[in-house]
């Protein structure tokens, strides 16, 4: 039975493979070279994490998803960042899928314009283009599902993301996904608490997973984070760095709540 994640999928395959005929391997080249230098996205979290000593945030820019439909009406993406670099957050995460997310690949560049966070680009990636196709759009980090892709497609991916200089975050939300993600060697793992497949959020996922995730690697509890309650206790687990989005972005103050997510 298919379920969201293939059918994102099924749409994703689809587009890329209409962008591609549109600009050529070397043409996505040119304009990833061309791109402002990466920011370094994992580095930004270590230094939150040994000047604070609290969780790193990585707020996202996400005006709907599949799980809640629309979540903010009022979307602007330069306001939004910014409010989020205000209130404390490290870095950001921007959805640029539309189907599924109203977002827009324009955002990326647009958020990322109005601050001096770091970005990851919030898609769904299952071609090594697309990663040319980020830097060029100015990301910083890429996100690499391992739900939704085999370990060679992810390991060309995280490759990729080496030879543009970009950080790579590795998404996990399984022990067998946990145990992928340390054959990978990736640096950056996720831990999300939402099954992409059901919705389901839990946050013990991340107290299950943590201990499995690679030593060297900084860990990222995704999802389902709502109050400083949450914040303490994917820390005790062990997690360096949260990626939160609907909480903050229900909110009319998004700076003064993203502060108090932070004061736990
Ligand atoms: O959020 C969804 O409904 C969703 C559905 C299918 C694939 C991905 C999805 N979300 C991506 C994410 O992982 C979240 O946007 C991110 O971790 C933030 O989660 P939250 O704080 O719960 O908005």
């Amino acid at each position: 039975m298919t379920d969201v994640l293939d059918r994102i999928a099924a749409y994703k395959r689809e587009d890329v493979a209409a962008r591609k005929a549109a600009t050529s391997q070397d043409a996505i080249e040119t304009l990833a070279q061309a791109a402002s230098a990466p920011r370094g996205f994992r580095a930004a979290l270590d230094r939150t994490v040994e000047d604070t000593g609290r969780p790193a945030l990585i707020a996202e820019i996400k005006k709907a998803s599949p799980s809640k439909g629309l979540i903010r009406p009022d979307f602007d993406p330069p306001a939004l960042a910014k409010a989020y670099e205000a209130g404390g957050a490290s870095c950001l995460s921007v959805l640029t899928d539309g189907p599924s997310f109203q977002g827009d690949d324009a955002y990326l560049g647009q958020a990322r314009a109005a601050t001096a966070l770091p970005c990851l680009r919030k898609d769904f990636l299952v071609d090594p283009w697309q990663v040319a196709e980020s830097r060029a759009l100015g990301a910083d980090c890429i996100l690499i599902i391992l739900a939704m892709i085999d370990d060679r497609l992810a390991a060309e991916l995280l490759a990729e993301a080496e030879r543009f200089g970009m950080d790579a975050l590795i998404e996990t939300h399984d022990e067998a996904e946990m145990a992928r993600a340390c054959a990978l060697g990736g640096d950056l793992v996720g831990i999300n608490n939402r099954s992409l497949r059901t919705f389901e959020v839990d946050l013990e996922t991340t107290e299950r997973l943590a201990m499995l995730s690679p030593v060297r690697a900084l860990l990222v509890a995704e999802s389902g984070i709502f109050t400083p309650d949450d914040v303490a206790r994917v820390s005790a687990a062990h997690a360096q760095a949260i990626l939160v989005g609907e909480s903050l972005m229900r909110q009319a103050d998004v700076e003064e709540a993203t502060r108090k997510l932070l004061a736990a």
